[in-house]
């Protein structure tokens, strides 16, 4: 049923929980490198190692007195060695981490945009948007530390046991036993900091979605004089945030201190037992010496571990998440291309044909045993009161989402049985808000299209809707970025959003309320518009205004998410007792009428 868009694992159309492979990802394609990268760190390590080895050499060469040179010189080497490795490989492995994020945001933010509407919209811009931040830096720590980090301070650890051992086997029992508790307490730790690590990221993301969302609303915020209420209610969102991270600092701050009380307590115990050791002739001097700095050593790969783990357990988290983004389904723009499904018109079928459709975005029903039709061509203009359903219609339309019964058709065949890039690339559409990007003029008109428009189809649109002059004076013409220092009003940014969906030659034009902010010249304007449109096309409109409605070829009136009449304008003025209250409403405009229209008081 879905069809990859790209090579990456993009879309899960299944909506099946998918897994992120970390390990997977960073070797895929990259395993001489990481080979190479393995070697560095060898050698790092076998340096590290070796280093204590050279001390008690040289310390050896001192009691027997000959040969410092040689020794001094290949300590020298060893730790330049090591630092030169150790930085080429954190260098190198930091880079893997970074590209693996980038590959990462490009999905996150994909799988972003493929997601149905109401699925993003319950998900929350900020939430989604943590996903490319705070939620990408933990998960680089597992690159950072994981595959060779981890595993190389684990070979430290252990390599150093076992020349400890070599060193004096009964040594490394007092030590072991004296770092065991130790161990045991951070390992718990540990474990403990992942619960801790799910809920700062969750925390963070739903901090990061209020602000997005308070940001959005800032104009209201201002007119209002909300600021300190909202900033209190952000504060307070903020304060949680820091008291978890507290809490799990709390616990971080465990690690080190209890591994370097670890330490001393085994210091002591070495020291006690190496003195008894050397004092019975079982011990010498140099060895009980190069004991010491292997112990000292210890410390710091056990450190590594340790904290590497706890890094790592936040990262863990933080893949989680990205797993709960990429497991949410998204459309897929092939969806319903099922087999041999259609996908070319049928012959005089309507443009839109619903058959006893419900619909739901809870409990209770929106819309309930809708039936309509909108034909192939002209003017349909649906109205009613606020909320009865008429942007609804259009969402089920566009497949924002389906029908929960009842068949919604688009040019004879079921809307879920066109491919949904199809049926979009069908329909035009201009929203309730005539959204803008926060782009060029240009891309506005242009977005989606594939090949380009000449400028003079762009500002012929723009004429048509009476916008040319007012973009031509713009200090880029149809190259200046919207929303920046160059932002449209309410009307002008209806007018650019209309002009975006003249440009397009869709069969169906789906337009919701166009011209909610239009004043009495433009409104004519879009009339002209609609009118030239609808000659060969259907046009589907949402509209508010007497003025467009008893211009339509057909109408469809809604109230409470049903359709109670449907036929041309003088008819329905006869049959329609709503129809013509609204009518009358709107028409005369006196306040009795509008408001016994609005409040439905003679329904
Ligand atoms: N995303 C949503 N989630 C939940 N309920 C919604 C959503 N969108 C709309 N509704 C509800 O569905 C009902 C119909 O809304 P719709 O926007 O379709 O009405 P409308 O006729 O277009 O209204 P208006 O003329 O005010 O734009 C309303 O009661 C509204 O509260």
């Amino acid at each position: 049923m879905s069809a990859p868009v790209t090579d990456k694992p993009v879309l899960n159309t299944e909506g099946a929980p998918e897994r992120l492979f970390i390990l997977r990802e960073i070797f895929r394609g990259r395993r001489l490198l990481l080979a190479g990268i393995l070697g560095l760190s060898l050698i790092a390590t076998a340096a590290t190692l070796v280093l204590p080895w050279t001390v008690g050499k040289l310390l050896q060469a001192i009691q027997l007195g000959g040969g410092l040179a040689e020794w001094t010189w290949l300590m020298v080497a060893v730790g330049l060695g090591s630092a030169i490795a150790n930085a080429l490989a954190t260098y190198l492995l930091s880079r893997i981490g970074h590209q693996m994020v980038w590959r990462l945001r490009e999905r996150s933010m994909r799988h972003s945009i493929g997601l149905g509407l109401r699925t993003a919209r319950q998900e929350g811009t900020g939430n989604l948007a943590t996903r490319l931040t705070a939620d990408a830096a933990a998960l680089k720590s597992i690159v950072d530390i994981g595959p060779i980090q981890l595993p190389m301070s684990l070979v430290t650890l252990v390599g150093t046991m076992v020349i400890m051992g070599v060193l004096d086997w009964v040594l490394l029992v007092i030590t072991l036993a004296a770092f065991l508790v130790a161990v045991g307490v951070v390992a718990v730790v540990v474990i403990a900091l992942r619960r801790k690590y799910v809920a700062i990221q969750n925390q963070v993301g739903s901090l990061t979605e209020h602000f997005v969302a308070t940001m959005e609303a800032l104009t209201v915020i201002k007119a209002c004089r909300a600021e300190r209420t909202v900033s209190a209610e952000l504060a307070g969102r903020a304060e949680r945030v820091a008291r978890c991270e507290i809490g799990a600092s709390a616990m971080e701050a465990l690690i080190v201190p209890v591994i370097n009380l670890g330490q001393q307590i085994a210091l002591v115990a070495v020291i006690l037992g190496g003195g008894a050791r050397i004092a019975g002739g079982d011990l010498e001097l140099s060895t009980f010496v190069a004991f010491l700095l292997y112990l000292f050593q210890l410390t710091a790969p056990l450190m590594m571990a340790m904290s590497g783990m706890s890094t790592i357990q936040a990262g863990l988290a933080a893949r989680k998440r990205f797993e709960d983004l990429f497991a949410l389904p998204a459309e897929g723009l092939d969806a319903g291309a099922a087999g041999d499904a259609p996908r070319l018109p049928v012959a005089g079928a309507p443009a839109v044909r619903f058959e006893k459709v419900r619909f739901a975005y809870g409990e209770e029903p929106v819309l309930n045993q809708v039936d309509l039709t909108v034909p192939a061509t002209g003017l349909t203009a649906m109205v009613g009161l606020s909320g009865s359903g008429k942007s609804t219609v259009l969402g089920l339309v566009e497949r924002f989402m389906d029908p929960q019964e009842g068949r919604v058709e688009v040019f004879g065949h079921g809307a879920d049985q066109w491919p949904l890039a199809d049926l979009r690339g069908r329909l035009a559409y201009v929203d309730q808000g005539a959204t803008l990007l926060r782009d060029t003029v240009r891309n506005n008109l242009t977005i989606g299209r594939e090949i380009p428009v000449a400028d003079e189809d762009l500002l012929r649109a723009l004429r048509d809707v009476g916008l040319e002059e007012e973009i031509t004076r713009l200090p880029d013409g149809l190259d200046t970025v919207l929303g920046g220092n160059h932002d449209l009003s309410g009307g002008q940014r209806q007018r650019l959003a209309l002009a975006r969906a003249s440009l397009s030659d869709a069969p169906l034009v789906l337009l919701d309320e166009p011209s909610s902010q239009l004043d009495t010249l433009n409104e004519l304007r879009l009339r002209r518009l609609v009118d030239e449109i609808g000659r060969d096309r259907a046009v589907l409109v949402v509209a508010h205004r007497i003025s467009t409605v008893r211009h339509a070829d057909h109408v469809i009136v809604m109230d409470g998410g049903q359709v109670t009449a449907e036929g041309r304008h003088d008819d329905l003025m006869r049959t329609s007792p709503m129809y013509a209250e609204l009518v009358h409403g709107q028409a005369l405009g006196t306040p009795e009428k509008t408001t016994a229209a609005l409040t439905g008081g003679d329904r």
